[in-house]
């Protein structure tokens, strides 16, 4: 099965809020959109992924985002999250009717092709599916086949609230660059252990990173 994975980025100048401790103001802007960058081109690179879509109205990330091959979907004036993944689906779904879709954190910097391609193929088992992310309380992969929507309910505690909409939680060993999201320095420092890619590697150099 192939897939067409939905990004969500909000603008930069508000993105990644509880690294305020490691990076300062001037320097998360940057950082934000390199973990995107960086999750981006991976997940264009792993052979089940047809296509990215990705929800923002930043007009630097959109240009960044858009010549790595990234389709860009201007945000919902809804607003927030959930709200923008459906969206971006919706957006997806108009082009290509019935094509399997899957939500995928934007702040995935040691996104590996291969790794992402094995959570998708276990996706493909469900209806919808779902990935926790590495500290089990939050999600950073939702997956819908074809006749399925998305039904996004990301933000706090999402990890319960996928599993409560009937969603199947997906226990693979071994897929840990997708798990692995960067919300605090603490992530930041797990993520440049995993191995991050050369957008977070040039954009994280020289920070203070808590433990290293
Ligand atoms: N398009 C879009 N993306 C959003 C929106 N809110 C959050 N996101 C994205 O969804 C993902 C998770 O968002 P959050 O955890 O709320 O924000 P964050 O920037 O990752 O981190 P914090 O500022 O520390 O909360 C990130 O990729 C965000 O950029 C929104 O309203 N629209
Ligand atoms: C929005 C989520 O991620 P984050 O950890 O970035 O808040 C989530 O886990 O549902």
């Amino acid at each position: 099965m192939q897939w067409t994975l939905v990004i969500p980025l909000k603008p930069l100048a508000r993105a990644k809020s509880r690294l305020s401790d490691t990076a300062a103001d001037g320097v998360r802007p940057g950082l934000a959109l390199a973990f995107a960058q960086d999750t981006v081109a991976a997940a264009l690179a792993c052979t089940t992924v047809a296509g990215v879509a990705v929800v923002t109205d930043d007009e630097l990330a959109g240009r960044e985002l858009a010549a790595l091959g990234a389709r860009i979907v201007p945000d919902t004036p809804a607003g927030g999250l959930n709200a923008a993944l459906a969206h971006g689906a919706a957006a997806v779904r108009a082009l290509h009717p019935g094509a399997a879709v899957a939500a995928l954190n934007a702040d995935l910097p040691a996104l590996r092709p291969a790794q992402l391609g094995r959570v998708l193929a276990a996706a493909a088992e469900f209806p919808r599916a779902f990935l926790a992310d590495a500290v089990a309380i939050g999600t950073t992969l939702l997956a819908a086949g074809p006749e399925e929507e998305l039904r996004p309910a990301f933000g706090i505690d999402s990890r319960i609230r996928h599993r409560a909409s009937g969603a199947t939680e997906l226990t693979l060993a071994d897929v840990d660059s997708v798990r692995q999201d960067v919300d605090t320095g603490d992530d930041l420092r797990a993520a440049l252990t995993l191995g991050v890619g050369p957008y977070t590697a040039a954009a994280s150099a020289g920070l203070l990173i808590p433990g290293s």
